[in-house]
């Protein structure tokens, strides 16, 4: 059993023996706060699913948390079965959330959005609670009146946390729960590989709304009374105070933070009022300060646990599973990509910001396997255009095509499905993870894993350490490989030999002949480096002040007289 399964197995089984015991251990009281702080928990934890997961802040979740404690009491003041209200708040803040999600989690939609968003609904779900007296008991609330035996409710919030974790961790086991991990370690890379990031956040967003809804529905006969608080700004700003300070990304992060802060709220409260709020906004400060990994973080970099078992956070990334095809015969070259025809087309393609006209009429047509170099000045629109044609930047007018389909208006990871790879000028990889792990979250997105090319095969090995400590080389080398397994029709390079020696810049130019010759791929580079751009282009294309100045071969492009002047400054 490797070390992360025995370290999580042991911490699971001293949880479950302290947790088993607590009721032959612990009077009423006691054992009643122990249970409201495991339904805070669960409510931690959810959010922790959008916030810790994907990275998006909530900060009305506890309308989520609300709406679930009043399906409980509603449902029990109106002699239904508590379970039926249960569910019922359940679905009904899982659609809220799908709303929201899908409106304030677009592409193209400000993060504060969701900012905005989540308040409201926090204080709309508040406000519906006073002012809908007939259902909800106004601001009195609803008493719930349960069977009162706290041993009950102890065990049902257990039996409810233990089925929430086991539906989790089935979840982050499978494709999600990778999608997650990329999306929280590098949004860019991973909108890169094809993946969704509206769904992977719309789909984090429902399913932390549905565990706090959870939550609040199994707190309900603990609380004994629910009040428009529960759906308030209060527990909104609480809930995000003890996860920052448990910290993000964990089961146990969120446990505990809810756990210690909600337990010492409650004593603090009984001894000095109100004022526990102000103790609980310098603990935030302070934590966000000097722990803001929280204190789950704080203790993991105390013990220096290795990052091997620190990486992956829970989702499975077992980079024994790399899925590659066959190595492929180095003379062998794929038919399919080196069919005749136009692999991409820019198609008279602008670009202005504000009174700046970046790219003015822009066409190229890159025929399918060619090696293409872009070249130009300083601001001459090479990174833009590249920006624009992977989905990046929005163009003014003009056209993309893509193996002749028109990709204008496609999204980034639509654009990366359909075969378009991209290696940008500051490597783009899961900083976070190992490079292992890098490459099996590159092949489990790819449709057609390709083989790789044998000078990129020790980063299958490459288990321990991290991918952000490799030498700027090894960066570059393993943000290729992951776009190599990925196996994409088309790889668009940004200076892919900035900050590199010269040895390593030519070494990378042959490296890149042997990817085109062995895999067919079209390639197309942006290059300042002739030395470079002599060894690899089948064909130079010159942009100069957002026009294409010159397109020909690498002789015919040195004798033109303009690009002597404008660009190789003769
Ligand atoms: N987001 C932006 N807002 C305003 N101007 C921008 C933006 N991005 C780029 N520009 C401007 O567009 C012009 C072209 O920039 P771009 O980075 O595409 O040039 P480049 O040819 O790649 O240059 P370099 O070789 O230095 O990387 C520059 O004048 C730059 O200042």
């Amino acid at each position: 059993m490797s070390r992360i399964k025995r370290s999580h197995l042991i911490t699971a089984i001293v949880a479950c023996l302290a947790l088993g015991a607590a009721p032959f251990l612990l009077v009423p009281y006691p054992l009643a706060l122990l249970t409201l702080a495991l339904a805070y928990g669960l409510f931690a934890f959810g959010l922790d699913l959008t916030w810790g997961r994907t990275g998006v802040v909530s900060i009305g979740h506890a309308a989520f948390f609300g709406i679930g404690a009043y399906g409980s009491a509603i449902a029990i003041d109106n002699d239904i079965p508590m379970l039926v209200g249960a569910v019922g708040g359940v679905v009904l803040a899982t659609l809220m959330a799908w709303i929201i999600g899908v409106i304030g989690l677009g592409d193209k939609t400000l993060p504060s959005t969701m900012a905005i968003l989540t308040l409201a609904l926090t204080l709309l779900v508040e406000q519906v609670a006073l002012s809908w007296r007939g259902a909800t008991g106004g601001s009195n609330g609803i008493f719930v009146p349960g069977s009162g035996v706290v041993i009950e409710y102890y065990t049902t919030a257990l039996i409810v946390i233990i089925v929430v974790a086991v539906v989790w961790f089935w979840i982050i086991r499978g494709r999600w729960g990778r999608r997650f991990r990329a999306v929280q370690s590098n949004e860019k890379r991973a909108a890169h590989l094809g993946i969704n990031l509206h769904a992977t956040k719309t789909f984090s967003f429902c399913l932390s709304a549905a565990v706090a809804s959870i939550a609040g529905a199994t707190a309900a006969p603990v609380m004994g009374l629910v009040s428009p608080g529960v759906a308030g700004i209060i527990l909104s700003a609480q809930v995000l105070v003890w996860l920052a300070v448990g910290g993000r990304g964990s089961i146990a992060g969120a446990f505990i933070g809810a756990g210690l802060v909600s337990i010492g709220q409650q004593y603090l409260g009984d001894a000095i009022g109100s004022w526990y709020l102000l103790v609980l906004g310098v603990v935030f400060i302070l934590v966000v300060r000097f722990a803001p990994a929280g204190l789950t973080g704080a203790v993991r970099s105390i013990l220096r646990r290795p990052v091997t078992e620190s990486a992956a956070q829970g989702v499975h990334l077992d980079s024994a599973t790399i899925r590659l095809a066959a190595p492929r015969n180095p003379s062998e070259k794929l038919v399919a990509t080196t069919a005749a025809g136009s692999a991409l087309e820019v198609v008279g393609v602008t670009k202005s910001y504000g009174a700046t006209h970046v790219l003015r009429g822009v066409t190229i047509e890159v025929p399918n396997g060619e090696v293409m170099c872009l070249i130009g000045p300083n601001g001459a629109g090479k990174t833009t255009l590249l920006e624009i044609i992977t989905g990046g930047q929005a163009l003014n007018d003009g056209q993309i095509r893509l193996f002749d389909e028109d990709i204008s208006t496609w999204s980034i990871h639509a654009r990366a499905q359909a075969g378009l790879g991209m290696v940008f000028q500051i490597p783009s990889i899961f900083p976070d993870l190992t490079p292992a792990q890098n490459l099996q979250l590159a092949s489990a997105e790819a449709k057609n894993p390709a083989p790789l090319p044998e000078v990129y095969e020790r980063f299958l090995t490459s288990h321990s350490g991290l991918a952000v400590d490799l030498p700027l080389a090894d960066r570059r080398a393993l943000e290729m490989a992951m776009i190599l397994v990925w196996n994409p029709k088309v790889i668009l390079l940004d200076e892919p030999a900035a900050g590199l020696s010269h040895e390593e810049s030519m070494s990378l130019a042959r490296r890149l002949r042997t990817v085109a010759d062995q895999t067919g791929c079209t390639l197309v580079t942006v290059e300042h480096d002739m030395e470079i751009v002599r060894e690899l282009a089948e064909r130079v294309v010159v942009l100069a002040d957002g026009v294409v100045l010159v397109d020909g071969t690498m002789d015919e492009v040195s004798a033109h007289e303009s690009v002597k002047h404008a660009y190789l400054g003769v």
